[in-house]
């Protein structure tokens, strides 16, 4: 068993809010990042795959193809959008990094699994600080 990861990056914006919560319980619970607050971020997403290394080609997965997927799946549906309103599968949840990073690894793990390897982790870094993990359950 072998992990191989790929690191992508990622601009857009969002903001933190129940729409139907007013606006006092949202300022409460997401504070400055809640009602008319819309601000970006710099995301920056590592995708780590696991599996078997192929003995003829050498590879796990070949990394331009894992590039393609998370382009296909990711980048282009969130670089430069605002995530609570352009993002398809974005629509009804929270744009909160975890689950930003949950939707990710759904959208990932079948076409991962049809190149006959395995999605271990999305790792979704906010900011320079904060920081999600998540292995698919
Ligand atoms: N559990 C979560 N909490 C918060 C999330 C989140 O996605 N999950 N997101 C936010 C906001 O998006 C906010 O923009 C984060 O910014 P901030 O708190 O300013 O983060 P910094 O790392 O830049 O702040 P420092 O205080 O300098 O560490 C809030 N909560
Ligand atoms: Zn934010």
């Amino acid at each position: 068993m072998i992990y191989i990861t790929r690191r992508e990056r990622f601009s857009a914006a969002h903001k933190l809010a129940r729409n139907d919560w007013n606006e006092d319980q949202n300022l409460k619970v997401f504070g400055k990042c809640s009602n008319a607050n819309w601000h970006g971020h710099n995301y920056e997403l590592f995708v780590t795959v696991k599996g078997e290394v192929n003995s003829e080609t050498g590879f796990l997965i070949d990394l331009r193809v894992l590039k393609e997927i998370i382009q296909e799946e990711a980048i282009d549906k969130l670089d430069h959008k605002n995530i609570n309103l352009d993002v398809d599968f974005m629509q009804g949840k929270m744009a909160s990094t975890e689950m930003i990073a949950i939707e990710i690894f759904k959208r990932l793990a079948p076409r991962i699994e049809n190149e006959g390897a395995q999605l271990h982790c999305i790792k979704l870094c906010e900011t320079e600080n904060n920081f999600v993990e998540y292995f698919g359950n």
